[in-house]
């Protein structure tokens, strides 16, 4: 059964001549990384953000565990691009602090913030100020937060952007090994092809004016890294060259269809 549902979204900002968003249905699973990929402007962020119930539709309906979604709520965990941490609280209070927010005693949250800090590799971490991190290990501190509240679904917006090539490889490796720990189903948005064929158990093609869905594609290559493959194994797999080929040539095509 999916968990999060999205039937026949659309979405229009207050003024706009066009939706920004039209007839978007997807469903989430147990256990799914579904990533939308698709060019700057055709609404991922929109998209994300209707989830997450920061943005409402026009037209449509959104549900999770079979309830209407009409804001913000904790079982919908967010991670950022940027992910403002607070400079002031070392690493355990950054991960703790939307539990110290909820009332949850010191004891507690701190153990459930040591769990979710060895589950993302920064076991050790903990008494680190913020300034002390490097990119990467703030964006794990970030997920480490979004799990602390135990949510039902991870959303992940555009969450490697800033980073480099390198540290972004490394940081998909961590994201599906705590994908494999958790069982959590993921939402992630990016505009990186590889990352998001790497990454996604159902990947969505998303094109623009207005943003809809092109295609769906149902991949395993996570999974495969997840069971144990080597990341470079799976990527020079020609499977998964032509996978990516396919994807880029759809958004050439995408591009040139709206250039012409
Ligand atoms: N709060 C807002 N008010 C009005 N228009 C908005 C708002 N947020 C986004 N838009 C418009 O909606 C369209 C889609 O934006 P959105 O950020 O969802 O796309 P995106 O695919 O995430 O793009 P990017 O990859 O550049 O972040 C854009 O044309 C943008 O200008």
């Amino acid at each position: 059964m999916a968990l999060l549902q999205l039937e026949r979204i659309s979405a229009q900002y207050p003024g706009a001549a066009e939706p920004v968003l039209t007839d978007i249905s997807l469903d989430l699973g147990p256990g799914e990384l579904l990533v939308a990929l698709g060019p700057s402007g055709s609404g991922k962020t929109t998209l994300l953000n209707l989830i997450a119930g920061f943005v409402a539709p026009s037209a449509g309906r959104i549900s999770l565990d079979g309830a209407p979604v009409t804001g913000p709520g904790a079982e919908r965990g967010v991670v950022f691009q940027d992910d403002a941490l607070l400079p002031w609280q070392d690493v355990i209070g950054n991960v703790a602090f939307g539990l110290e927010l909820a009332g949850v005693p010191r004891a507690e949250r701190e153990a459930r913030a040591r769990d979710m800090l060895a589950l993302v590799d920064l076991a050790g971490f903990e008494r680190r100020h913020i300034w002390e991190l490097s990119g990467g290990q703030k964006q794990r501190v970030g997920i480490a937060r979004a799990l602390a509240a135990e949510p039902r679904v991870l959303l992940m917006d555009e969450p490697f952007g800033a980073l480099d090539a390198f540290t972004r490889e490394q940081m998909q490796e961590l994201l599906l090994q705590v994908w494999r720990r958790t069982a959590k189903p993921v939402f992630l948005i990016t505009h990186d092809i590889e990352e998001a064929v790497f990454l996604a158990s159902e990947l969505i093609l998303l094109s623009p004016n207005p943003g809809r869905i092109s295609e769906r594609l149902r991949l395993d290559f996570g999974q495969r890294y997840a069971a144990g493959e080597s990341a470079r194994a799976i990527k020079s797999d020609p499977r998964f060259i032509e996978t990516r080929e396919h994807v880029l040539a759809q958004v050439f095509a995408e591009r040139q269809r709206r250039s012409a």
